[in-house]
């Protein structure tokens, strides 16, 4: 079993940007720019926006944090992100999510100009990416693909079964699982909650996707010997001997599951890390016009 290391790779990925950062400055030319916009105080989204603004810095980015009380209204959202969609210097902004109730969350995606929408959210970028074109892959979906592709895991002819069908994970990854490409090529199975006999699917999988946030959803009697096992569940669930009160749980419960594996990503320590490592990706290919070129 070899565990695949989302924090190296996410390391390594960050070093890359990093280096094409001090290049950009090297020739001075001007150096990208993440917004982040904040709605509340969950302790979750804070800490996972604080980590995206500590990553931008680390690789040399510059980084604006916006945060607005849980009362803020849908008029001064969609302001701001017409700010920022005008804004010279940012060149990529993302808005996290989930956002309050009273707030249209597809609205506020559909504000976000396209070329500017690194999470790769806005219904322009998900149709490019449907369609083969080029787009700005979301995050979490971009980070599994590089965490295969270099950990050489072979994709072709596989059967891979996806679980979960949300329009950040499941069903981009089921979508860009089955591309004519490498990572793809693959068989794809889509589950979701309205799946009957679940492990039915799973024991017949070469890969498995976890992506729904049920802590543990995912044990040994529904996993093939020699199964690659991608765990995107990160649940807080309540730990009276941490110093947070919390710790973070997969959709696979990892102990038992592990020993029966190829490779099996770790919860934390998988796919998080990678998808701030992403985010940064999409920053910069936002700022060298890449993708809408
Ligand atoms: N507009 C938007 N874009 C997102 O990309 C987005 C979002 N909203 N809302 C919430 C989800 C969740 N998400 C994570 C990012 C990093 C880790 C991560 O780095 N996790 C670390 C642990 C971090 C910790 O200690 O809490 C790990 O798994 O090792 C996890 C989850 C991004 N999301």
């Amino acid at each position: 079993m070899t565990l695949l290391d989302g924090k190296k790779t996410s390391e390594a990925i960050q070093q890359e940007i990093a280096a094409e950062v001090a290049e950009i400055k090297a020739n001075g030319g001007k150096v990208p720019h993440l917004a982040a916009i904040l709605v509340g105080n969950d302790g979750g989204s804070v800490t996972y926006v604080n980590n995206k603004v500590l990553a931008c810095e680390k690789v040399g980015f510059g980084s604006t944090l916006v945060r607005y009380e849980d009362d803020v209204t849908e008029e001064e959202l969609l302001n701001k992100i017409q700010e920022l969609n005008e804004s010279k210097e940012v060149d990529g902004f993302i808005v996290q999510l989930p956002l309050p109730k009273h707030i249209n969350t597809q609205k506020v995606l559909e504000a976000v100009d396209p070329k500017k929408d690194v999470d790769g959210f806005h219904p322009a970028n998900v149709g490019r990416m449907v369609a083969g074109l080029s787009s700005f892959l979301p995050a979490t979906p971009y980070g599994i693909l590089q965490l295969i592709e270099r950990y050489n895991i072979e994709t072709n002819g596989k059967h891979c079964v996806v679980i979960g069908r949300s329009n950040i994970v499941g069903s981009p990854m089921s979508i860009l699982m089955a591309k004519a490409a490498y990572p793809g090529n693959a068989t794809v199975t889509l589950c979701h909650r309205n799946t009957i006999d679940l492990a039915y699917y799973t024991r017949q999988a070469d890969i498995i996707i976890a992506a729904v946030g049920i802590p543990g959803l995912i044990t040994a009697d529904m996993v093939k010997e020699g199964a690659v096992v991608i765990d995107v569940g990160t649940t807080r669930v309540p730990d009276a001997t941490r110093k947070s009160g919390y710790r973070l749980r997969g959709d696979v419960d990892f102990d038992n599951v592990a020993p029966k594996c190829s490779y099996i990503t770790p919860v934390p320590g998988g796919v998080g890390p990678l998808t701030i490592a992403m985010l940064l990706k999409n920053t910069l290919r936002a700022a060298r016009n890449e993708v809408y070129a």
